[in-house]
């Protein structure tokens, strides 16, 4: 065998090294890089994708075994997406084949064969066979073979060929075209379809605003460089139109022949987002990616991008890993949200590996946000991104006034403040819209007996059970245990149970009783379901004047109903206080979000925000709606604390059904990497600490106990040295079915 006749091969499973196989002759010829294979692996059979042709073999060369099937002929990923993937793969310590088999669409991760028809063009052999001498060609086809001669006189007529669709739909079968090719007589190829290239639009269309200044000269600054990478900023308050400033960058590019990648979070992925990019930019071939589209629909979108016939391609996270062929800039929405970190599996960041693509396609990425997530604020701050500031909302629109309510001490109905319920009859009786917002949903949080302090809690993880009104349940929001609520305490036996806190439910059960005439929309995931019930909500919504709307996140981020010129916030205090460092940030970027959704169109809007701690200076910036405080100051501490962006962290996290076995095993790996430091090592990770085992903040989650630990080094490529230098000691903790060790590189959560 020849070492030309072997391929590397990328399997999904968690070992990271790559496998060899040998192909023959035959299949050699068809191979390519980024076409998938069947092989053999142990007794299982795998699929995998070639990530190497005709490499150096790793093992002795007669044990390596034939592949089962070569099942693509052309690539199904392109090289350029493979080299992304490796350095993605090794930046988050994950192995090869999962990280690409993670962003192939999932009938590839099958082994269904990839659709050629649809592109396959079909010819004369030319130069033997022309139109010149066809005659002689078509005496030597069988007499009775009609349709066989009909189609090679057809594709005589044709100089450049026809696509095998088209033929297909003259009548002709793909058995007639396979057996003129065994003769020589036609040959087929892959081809691309054209697409016409996109055109703008006269500027007095009805759909096209006219940019202020502000917005002007941030699309004028990213569109100045061309094509060629840099990173931008675009930090623009809430309602200042960040959007325009996109769909105009985006055209800009279109008109050039290329294509557009837009992230935004799930949240974000309304229909009205697509409906404003569709009215905006008509002749754009758009396309979607989210996770509630099935597994054609996926595929179709791949092909799309791939072959450019898609030139925009809107999706959540993981279509940050989609296929190109000329890739012209990448939006990241809302870049601060958190959701675009992936949590388990492939653990990546799309936002930094959108910067990182971009880099690879030299090209423009702009990163979005009212309320920037700090690594992107700082590096704004240290020119490594152009910052592109929008301080204002379009035409003659304010920013609503942030009113701060202490309920330390006041009374509270259904937990909303005298105050509060008169400022919302107020702006109800003037047909306005009042949006309530709480993060969380259920009735209340928490059930107690007043007699001997019992709490329900769940059986299976570190956490109270919500009491569901609907039902009369008890349910837990980690693991979706369910049980019916008791009666009675179900310590003390008697029946002094008591709920405590507020939920969605009961919030809206509250207004309900109050404004039994006044439309109420609850909005959760509790209550809707779907992208075309929340779809149908927002056009009732719209249709309405004066309205409730109660709700979580869900409601809270990315919208825009413009009768909205009441927000409340009912408890403003969750998550101001917590172990995670981030939680000061997460909590402003919510607070000044959900603000936004006030007062986005001619009236003006206001905010209410009840808190116990209308001192706290946390508080007092957000009802400023001043961001920049906010940010600058948490920085400052972040960098007195060495925490991230001002060092980098990864997390080895730990989870195990007996407590004390995965305690014991996150501090056996602790002790073994500071031993096996040494000092020429301490230099080279800067003097990189490891901390823990510490147990996560739900230390039991669906009963399995989770620790972690933190190794910390004061920049990224110092903590890349150190992980590439433990490796070898986390393979040597042999893999224990019972626990399962997981490595997270850049957290954006604690556990
Ligand atoms: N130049 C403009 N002239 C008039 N209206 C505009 C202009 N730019 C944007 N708008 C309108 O202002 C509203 C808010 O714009 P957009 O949704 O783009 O803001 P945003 O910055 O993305 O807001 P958020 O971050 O709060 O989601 C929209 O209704 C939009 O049509
Ligand atoms: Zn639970």
């Amino acid at each position: 065998m020849q070492p030309t006749q072997l391929i590397k091969v990328a399997l999904p499973i968690p070992l990271k090294q790559t496998f060899d196989y040998q192909l023959s002759e035959k299949e050699l010829e068809k191979a390519t890089l980024g076409a998938r294979v069947k092989v053999p692996f142990g007794n299982r059979q795998l699929i995998g994708l070639i990530v190497e042709l005709s490499p150096r073999p790793s093992i002795d060369i007669t044990r390596i075994k034939p592949i089962i099937e070569l099942i693509d002929e052309s690539p199904v990923m392109p090289e350029h997406l493979i080299l992304l993937l490796r350095w993605a793969s090794k930046y988050y310590q994950a192995s090869l084949g999962e990280a690409l088999f993670s962003a192939l669409p999932p009938p590839f991760r099958h082994g269904k064969a990839l659709k050629q028809e649809k592109y396959r063009k079909w010819q004369l052999n030319t130069p033997d066979v022309t139109a010149e001498n066809l005659n002689v060609h078509l005496s030597q086809i069988r007499k009775n073979a009609e349709k066989q001669k009909e189609l090679l006189t057809t594709l005589s007529q044709s100089s450049d060929g026809i696509y095998e669709q088209s033929l297909r739909s003259m009548g002709f079968k793909l058995q007639q075209l396979k057996t003129l090719k065994q003769k020589k007589l036609i040959t087929d190829n892959n081809v691309i379809p054209e697409i016409e290239a996109y055109k703008r639009r006269d500027s007095d269309d009805s759909d096209q605003l006219l940019l202020n200044d502000e917005q002007k000269q941030a699309v004028q600054s990213a569109i100045s460089g061309e094509h060629c990478f840099q990173a931008y900023l675009l930090k623009g308050i809430t309602g200042s139109g960040k959007t325009e400033v996109y769909l105009e960058i985006i055209e800009h590019f279109l008109v050039q022949g290329y294509q557009a990648l837009v992230l935004v979070p799930e949240i974000n992925l309304t229909p009205q987002t697509l409906l404003r990019f569709q009215a905006r930019l008509p002749d754009a071939k758009l396309v979607v990616h989210h996770s509630g589209m099935n597994n054609s629909e996926r595929l179709e979108a791949w092909h799309f991008c791939q072959t450019h016939r898609a030139s925009v391609l809107i999706g959540t996270r993981s279509a940050v890993f989609y296929p190109f062929k000329k890739l012209g800039c990448i939006i990241i929405d809302e870049e601060h949200d958190t959701s675009y970190k992936q949590q388990d599996g492939f653990r990546y960041h799309a936002r930094d590996i959108a910067v990182k693509r971009a880099k690879e396609h030299n090209c423009p990425v702009i990163l979005g946000s009212a309320t920037p997530s700090l690594e992107s604020y700082i590096n704004a701050r240290e020119k490594k991104y152009k910052l592109l500031t929008l301080n204002e909302r379009p035409g003659s629109i304010q920013l609503p006034q942030v009113e701060l309510i202490d309920i330390q001490t006041r009374p509270l109905q259904a937990g909303l403040a005298r105050p509060t319920i008169k400022s919302i009859e107020s702006h109800l009786k003037n047909g306005h819209q009042v949006l309530v917002f709480l993060n969380r949903r259920g009735f209340a949080p928490t059930l107690t007996c007043t007699e001997c302090g019992w709490i329900a809690k769940c059986n299976h993880c570190d956490a109270r059970l919500t009491y569901h009104n609907k039902g009369h349940v008890l349910r837990c929001h980690h693991c979706n245990y369910q049980t019916s609520a008791p009666n009675h305490c179900q310590d003390c036996h008697q029946s002094t149970l008591k709920l405590l806190g507020q939920g969605t439910q009961q919030t809206e059960a509250f207004l309900e009783q109050t404004y039994p005439d006044t439309p109420l929309f609850r909005i959760d995931r509790d209550s809707v379901s779907g992208k075309h019930q929340m779809e149908t909500l927002y056009h009732q919504i719209l249709a309405e004047d004066a309205a409730l709307l109660v709700g979580t996140q869900m409601l809270a981020k990315g919208h825009h109903f413009p009768k909205v010129t009441l927000v409340v916030v009912v408890a403003a205090d969750d998550g101001l206080f917590s172990a995670d460092f981030r939680a000061e940030e997460k909590f402003s970027q919510l607070l000044i979000q959900v603000s936004g959704r006030a007062g986005r169109a001619q009236q003006p809007g206001q905010v209410i925000i009840q808190t116990r701690h209308s001192h706290h200076a946390i508080l007092q910036a957000i009802s400023r709606l001043d961001y920049d405080h906010i940010a600058t100051t948490l920085a400052h501490e972040r960098e007195l604390m060495t925490l991230p962006p001002f060092s980098a962290i990864t997390n080895i996290r730990g989870e195990g059904k007996n407590e004390s076995d995965t305690f014991t095993l996150l501090q056996n790996i602790a002790e073994k990497i500071t031993t096996g430091l040494d000092t020429k090592q301490q230099r080279l990770v800067g003097g990189g600490s490891i901390s823990g085992p510490l147990p996560s903040l739900l230390p039991r989650k669906a009963d399995r106990y989770r620790f972690y630990l933190t190794l910390k080094t004061p920049t990224k490529p110092q903590m890349q040295k150190w992980l590439s230098s433990i490796q070898t000691i986390l393979a040597d903790f042999t893999p224990n079915p019972q626990i399962r060790i997981s490595l997270d590189i850049d957290p954006v959560e604690i556990g």
